[in-house]
């Protein structure tokens, strides 16, 4: 695993809290009238807040005043406001978790979708450890501080105004005293949000670095325990939950910063109001107004205390927003055309494909050029790393960016609809692809149009009948992860099936180099000859059997092929590096008829 890959972009700067915010606004459209319903509540919420202990005052009035009549009736007023209250609260509470709960699944599937999309060169830079890190984790964190701050920093904000609407009508002039406050507050809130936003995307790197780590020495454990490299694995990932750790104490340092900042200005303010008020409007004003009047600023920084340690929470949840949108808006997608492909015969070109796969990487084709006709095989050989299999990877679109033309059917791959172009090719790899499931739907992939018949019409042509009938419930069997419980023969023969099912004109097959026993080894060997009937085909292959079988051998050394022809041509070729191989081949393999 190299540790630089952690699937992040390098130091990513701040996206602005409105950028930020907008999106989300945006995705967040199907759920707008029921924000704005819960916005509205929780306003009702504030005003009956406020409300409570007006009644009670104008309650208690009535009593001096003797007036029953009143007093019953600010009794009443009493009880509806509270329950207004109780039921505002409540549903403002209910209503926004819900919203949040929506708009995030529906991000997290908007995250899913676009990564399933994006081309193969985004993947070998991301590894899947990370990336389930963002889709997963980061939603789950947004999730979790919009849950648990979001309800009650609204609640905390319109409190902060009514405390300040009360402190100007106790006594404006006094109140002049809390300007000094407003921009020593908002410069400490901004310096230590821009520290902790900052942070906080260091945590989430961290974390996806770490879980990276994790999932990828799980999945290769079986490597690790036989390199008995299990201690180097955990000593690296002590490191890199080191810095997690790290990341996370300098985030609370910032945290706890944000919140002394605010309990220093708290005490600022006391000290002025007490000296401007016993200095400058000492006379002016009662004593009973004075006591009043700091109370209520004691008051006021309670939801300023609140909403200071919320906004580390809103910090938070912007930088796991931020990580998400730097993803969703990376347009890592293969560029595509319109045209679809209708014809059932196809030929394929590569006319002077040169290709590398990083822009600063070394050119792993260089000038390949060949013509394939309907009807013709040919086969890529080659020493491995000499770009057999990226010459396949090209013709799917798997990665682009190649110099050169590839035509498909006469069409440059570009102006073709990616899905039309896939759905023409049948690859058959090397590793075979199982996935959980019934027989059927790993050879119908799901598709409709192939039904039963045509699924046991391309099981009897691979002469894999027997193996329907013998395994448990036939075409219903139950294939497990990675046909866990299958032989590879039996395997292979599945995804024969599933090309042939498919029918594609083209037919691009990395030949298993995996022996296997004589009289499975005739089945695929014929499975073969029945897949590339009248189709267009392109193997990478291994065997002897195959490769003088096939009308053109294309020979690659180092990303060029230096020799073009039939097996007889080639193996007469004086000084042939196709002679060469074979040859060697003969020598060094008991079996011959495995090749390279
Ligand atoms: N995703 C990738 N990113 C960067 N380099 C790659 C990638 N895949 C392959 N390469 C490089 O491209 C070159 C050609 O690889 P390719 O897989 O096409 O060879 P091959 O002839 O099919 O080998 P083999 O027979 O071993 O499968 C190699 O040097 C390999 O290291």
């Amino acid at each position: 695993m190299n540790k630089t890959m952690t699937g992040e972009t390098p130091e990513s700067g701040i996206i602005s809290n409105r950028g930020l915010v907008e999106r989300f606004w945006a995705i967040a459209k199907p759920e707008h009238p029921v924000y704005l319903f819960s916005f509205f509540m929780m306003a009702l919420t504030s005003m009956t807040d406020l409300a409570r202990p007006l009644v009670l005052k104008w309650g208690l009035d009535q009593i001096e005043a003797e007036n029953i009549a009143a007093l019953q009736s600010a009794a009443w007023l009493f009880l509806v406001v509270v329950l207004l209250d109780y039921g505002s609260r409540s549903g403002f509470s209910y209503l926004i978790s819900v919203s949040f709960l929506r708009t995030i699944n529906r991000l997290r599937s908007k995250v899913f979708e676009h990564v399933i999309h994006m081309k193969m060169a985004f993947f070998d830079r991301r590894p899947v450890g990370a990336l389930m890190t963002r889709t997963i984790n980061d939603c789950e964190s947004l999730a979790e501080t919009l849950r648990a701050g979001i309800a009650t920093i609204l609640v905390d904000a319109v409190s902060v105004l009514v405390y300040l609407g009360v402190l100007i009508s106790l006594d404006w002039h006094l109140s002049t005293t809390l300007l000094v406050a407003a921009p020593l507050v908002w410069l400490v809130v901004r310096w230590c949000g821009h520290r902790l936003r900052l942070k906080y995307l260091d945590v989430r790197k961290a974390l996806a670095e770490s879980n990276g780590w994790m999932a990828e020495g799980i999945g290769g454990v079986e490597i690790l325990q036989l390199f008995s490299q299990e201690s180097q694995s955990a000593g690296t990932y002590k490191t890199i939950n080191r810095k997690y750790r790290h990341a996370t104490i300098t985030s609370n340092f910032y945290d706890a910063l944000l919140y002394s900042f605010i309990e220093a200005i708290a005490g600022l303010v006391t000290a002025a109001v007490l000296i401007v008020g016993f200095n400058m409007r000492f006379g002016l004003l009662e004593i009973s107004t004075m006591i009043v009047y700091l109370d209520v600023v004691n008051r006021l920084f309670t939801p300023i205390r609140e909403l200071s340690n919320k906004y580390a929470t809103i910090q938070q949840a912007l930088a796991a927003l931020q990580r998400i949108f730097e993803l969703v808006e990376t347009k890592d997608t293969i560029q595509q055309g319109e045209e679809k492909l209708q014809e059932r015969r196809l030929d394929v070109a590569f006319d002077k494909v040169s290709f590398r796969y990083g822009s600063d990487g070394p050119l792993v084709l260089k000038n390949i050029s060949f013509a394939l006709k309907p009807g013709q095989v040919f086969a890529l050989v080659g020493q491995t790393g000499s770009g057999k299999s990226t010459i396949g990877k090209l013709l799917t679109r798997a990665y682009d960016g190649y110099e050169g033309h590839v035509l498909v059917g006469g069409k440059e791959l570009k102006q073709l609809d990616v899905h039309s172009l896939r759905g023409h090719i049948a690859v058959v790899h090397q590793d075979v692809e199982l996935f959980p499931g019934s027989l059927r739907e790993n050879i119908s992939m799901f598709d409709p149009t192939i039904d039963d018949e045509k699924v046991m019409w391309a099981i009897r042509l691979v002469k894999a009948e027997h193996l329907v009938a013998r395994l448990n419930g036939g075409l219903d069997y139950q294939v497990r992860e990675d046909g866990g419980n299958l032989s590879s023969g039996q395997m292979q023969l599945i995804v024969f099936a599933r090309a042939l099912a498919h029918d594609a004109p083209i037919v691009l097959m990395d030949e298993a180099t995996a022996s296997v026993d004589s009289v499975t080894e005739a089945w695929i060997q014929e499975a073969i000859q029945q897949i590339f009937k009248h189709k267009t085909v392109l193997i990478v292959a291994h065997r002897l059997s195959t490769i003088a079988a096939a009308d053109q051998i294309l020979v690659l050394k180092s990303g060029e092929i230096i020799e073009q022809g039939t097996h007889e041509e080639l193996q007469t070729l004086p000084g042939g590096y196709y002679a060469e191989l074979v040859e060697s081949s003969k020598l060094n393999k008991k079996d011959s008829s495995v090749f390279v």
